[in-house]
This record gives C-alpha cells, sequence and structure tokens, in this order.
C-alpha cells in the first residue's frame, strides 16, 4: 500500500489502489472528445525484435481515448523500415513511423545543420525531438506522452495514469513525471537512479550548499524515469539535450520554464522491468558509465547556470562526499531490499560506486575545459524562426516515406 507523503515541491499523485479499474481510463475517453491526447515512442529497431515491444502494442491496442502515436524509429535500413510498418499496423490508432535514417529525413537534418541547428547525434534526444516536431506540426494534439519501447512490464494503465494529470482541464499540470520501483527477477534495479543521482544530490547539498533547484530535483522519487506527460503548448520552447541526460535535462527545462505548481509527479506503477544496460566500469564511453557522465554534466551546466561556481577543489570534495552518501545510501538499499525478499549484490553494488564516483570527477573536468557547451538541441520555436517550411516540409517526408515503402 502506498503512503500519501507529499514533500512540498512538486505534486506527488500516488496509487492508492483505491480506484476501480478502468476509472481513469473512462475519464480519459471523455477528455479525449475536446482534448486529442497522442504518443510518442521513440524506438530502435533492435527493440522490435525485443521481448518488450509486442506486449506494449498488444496493452495499446486496447487503449480507446489516444488520438495518435507517433513513433521514432532510429537505427533501421529501408527493409527494416518496411517491417516496422507492418509490425505497428496492427494498432487500431491513427500512427506514423518516422523512418529517422531515410534519405528524405536525413535532407532534413542537412538543411537544419546548414542553418546551424544541428539536431545532434543520433540517439534517443534527437529521435525524441523529431517526434515532438512532428506533433507540434500536426496542430491537433493538446497533451503527448512519451515512454521507452523496453518495458517489459507494460500494462496500459501506465499510460493512463501518466497522461491523467496533464489532461484533467480541472488539473493545474503541464509536466506529469512517471515514477515507481524498479524491481525485476527478484532484484532491485534502477542503478544510476540508485547508486549515482540520489547521493549525488544529497553531496550536492552538502558541498555547494542549499539550492532550489537541488531541491526541486530531489523531490522526485524516479528522476531518470522515460515517461514523462506534457501539454503540447510547453513543446517549442522546450530544449532537448542531445546526449543521455534527456530525462534530468526534461525536468531541468520544467524547472526553468514553468512555475512548481505546473509540475508533478505520478506512480504509474508498482512493478516495472525493462533491459538493462551493462555499467562497463573500465570504459567510460559506453552504458551506464556514459550514461552516469552525461547526468552528472547536465547538472553541473544546470547549476552553473544559477550562479554556481565550480574548480578542481569542489569536484574533488564532491567526489568524497558523493563517495560516503552513496554507501550510507547502500546500507538504506540493502535493508530495504532484503525486507521485500530481493536481491541485492552488496559487492558488484559497492563496486559500481567507485567509476560513478570518477565518472564525476571526469564530467567535472569536461564542465571547467568546456564551460560554455551545450549539447542541446535548438527548440522547435527556434527552428520555426529560422526556417518556417521545415516542419511542413518534415510531415511531407514522412508521408513520402510512407508512400513510397508503404
Ligand atoms: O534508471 C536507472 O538507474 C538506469 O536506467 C539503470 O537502470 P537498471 O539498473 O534498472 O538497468
Amino acid at each position: 500500500m502506498a503512503d500519501f507523503h507529499q514533500n512540498g515541491n512538486v505534486a506527488t499523485l500516488h496509487n492508492l489502489r483505491t480506484n476501480a479499474p478502468g476509472a481513469l481510463e473512462a475519464e480519459l475517453a471523455s477528455f479525449a472528445q475536446s482534448r486529442h491526447i497522442g504518443l510518442i515512442l521513440p524506438s530502435l529497431f533492435s527493440e522490435l525484435e525485443g521481448p518488450a515491444l509486442p506486449n506494449i502494442l498488444d496493452e495499446l491496442a486496447q487503449v480507446g481515448y489516444l488520438h495518435r502515436i507517433v513513433i521514432g524509429l532510429d537505427r533501421a535500413d529501408a527493409e527494416q523500415y518496411r517491417h516496422a510498418r507492418a509490425f505497428f499496423g496492427r494498432l487500431p490508432q491513427q500512427h506514423v513511423v518516422i523512418w529517422n535514417d531515410s534519405p528524405r529525413m536525413k535532407q532534413i537534418g542537412s538543411r537544419l545543420d546548414a542553418l546551424g541547428l544541428n539536431p545532434g547525434e543520433r540517439g534517443k534526444g534527437r529521435n525524441v525531438w523529431f517526434c515532438l516536431g512532428y506533433t507540434i506540426a500536426c496542430q491537433d494534439t493538446a497533451v503527448a506522452a512519451i515512454h521507452d519501447c523496453d518495458i517489459l512490464t507494460y500494462e496500459r494503465e501506465m499510460l493512463a495514469r501518466l497522461v491523467y494529470p496533464v489532461a484533467n482541464p480541472n488539473f493545474p499540470y503541464q509536466v506529469a513525471k512517471g515514477y515507481y520501483p524498479r524491481v525485476g527477477e527478484n532484484r532491485m534495479n534502477g542503478r544510476v537512479s540508485r547508486l549515482l543521482v540520489s547521493p549525488l544530490l544529497i553531496a550536492l547539498k552538502r558541498v555547494i550548499g542549499d539550492r532550489d533547484y537541488l531541491d526541486y530535483l530531489r523531490a522526485f522519487r524516479y528522476p531518470l524515469s522515460g515517461e514523462f506527460a506534457m501539454r503540447t503548448g510547453i513543446l517549442p520552447d522546450l530544449r532537448i539535450p542531445s546526449d543521455w541526460g534527456l530525462e534530468i535535462g526534461v525536468l531541468s527545462e520544467a524547472w526553468r520554464n514553468l512555475a512548481p505548481k505546473s509540475v508533478c509527479q505520478v506512480e504509474i506503477s508498482d512493478n516495472y522491468d525493462h533491459k538493462h544496460q551493462p555499467l562497463s566500469e573500465e570504459d567510460a564511453s559506453t552504458g551506464l558509465s556514459r550514461m552516469s557522465v552525461d547526468i552528472c554534466k547536465a547538472i553541473f551546466r544546470k547549476l552553473a547556470a544559477d550562479g554556481t561556481v565550480f574548480s578542481e577543489e569542489i569536484f574533488r570534495s564532491l567526489k568524497a562526499t558523493y563517495y560516503r552518501s552513496a554507501l550510507d545510501l547502500l546500507e538504506s538499499y540493502y535493508s530495504d531490499a532484503r525486507m521485500n525478499g530481493l536481491t541485492i549484490d552488496r559487492h558488484l553494488e559497492e563496486r559500481s560506486i567507485e567509476p560513478f564516483a570518477q565518472n564525476i570527477v571526469q564530467a567535472g573536468h569536461v564542465f571547467l575545459e568546456n564551460p560554455a557547451e551545450t549539447p542541446f538541441i535548438p527548440t522547435w520555436n527556434r527552428v520555426h524562426a529560422a526556417d518556417p517550411d521545415l516542419m511542413r516540409d518534415m510531415r511531407a517526408a514522412v508521408a513520402a516515406d510512407e508512400a513510397e515503402f508503404g
């Protein structure tokens, strides 16, 4: 049974398990009559062959309130795109597959490059950005949700809970961020969230002192969740990081652009499992290690933009303070896991803290050497100002790909 604690920073919408099954979906169907609800699915072609996506589609096929599903397809050749069209074809809702590697979409990318508005390296951030642009260009969607395509425990109630806070016209929220415990195969997961982000935020508070931004980030129960819903009015001004800092980046944008009362977090599941990436201890350029560096950089940059002065000494103290905080939290995670019959490999977890500590310092170095680096994709407002036809042409490119390979 969940609690109903509020932290005072962002509204927390719990699942008290008191609602009748289907009650939220029934309400959403009524909201959807006057405000269209869309879903964005950033997908790698390889995920079509994974175990999660077929079940996600089975669940989505039963969702009646969705106006459109926009699928951003990465790392696919022409044959794979054709296959993807057929794969997603069983969705009864209006849907579109954006083939990011198509010659037409590459031309759109080159046009952006020529304007100095490079949409960044291939990756989830860039994929989501094109899907958002497509959604804005359609001009018919009031609420857009985003979730990952590797969720092994997907149920359609997750989506209903995610979109409800921004779809209900009587609620004040512009952004809803999903949260849940990550457990699977009897293990407590969420390694980067538990072992890097939580202790890093505690350490930052100790080293640099109180900051509203730190309180805000610390208020989120799962800051790295890939599940968001937003009212589309805020999308044209959203700056999406092109690297792995996407989830923290979106929260930071919400903090910068919106009043705190417009942001909430919502419990979407009590059983979330997904594909696990390796930590790659020796190589900070891949896997969770790379993710941890990008997340640290995103947080440092945001704090610096807010007036915090960083130095080598601060990053050294941060590393030491982080290490201590992470070990303390590890003790709590262990007890929590143990009482819930879950396993946690203490040795492995303690070993993961070391590369994370190194990566904090590495991210600090990168930041100090290049403080002006802004790995953000331009906002769609900026794109529209520079090339008012681009969004329309992008829609046409997607339609032409569909017609050619349909
Ligand atoms: O959210 C996280 O911490 C990372 O995505 C890693 O998650 P995992 O440990 O569940 O694979």
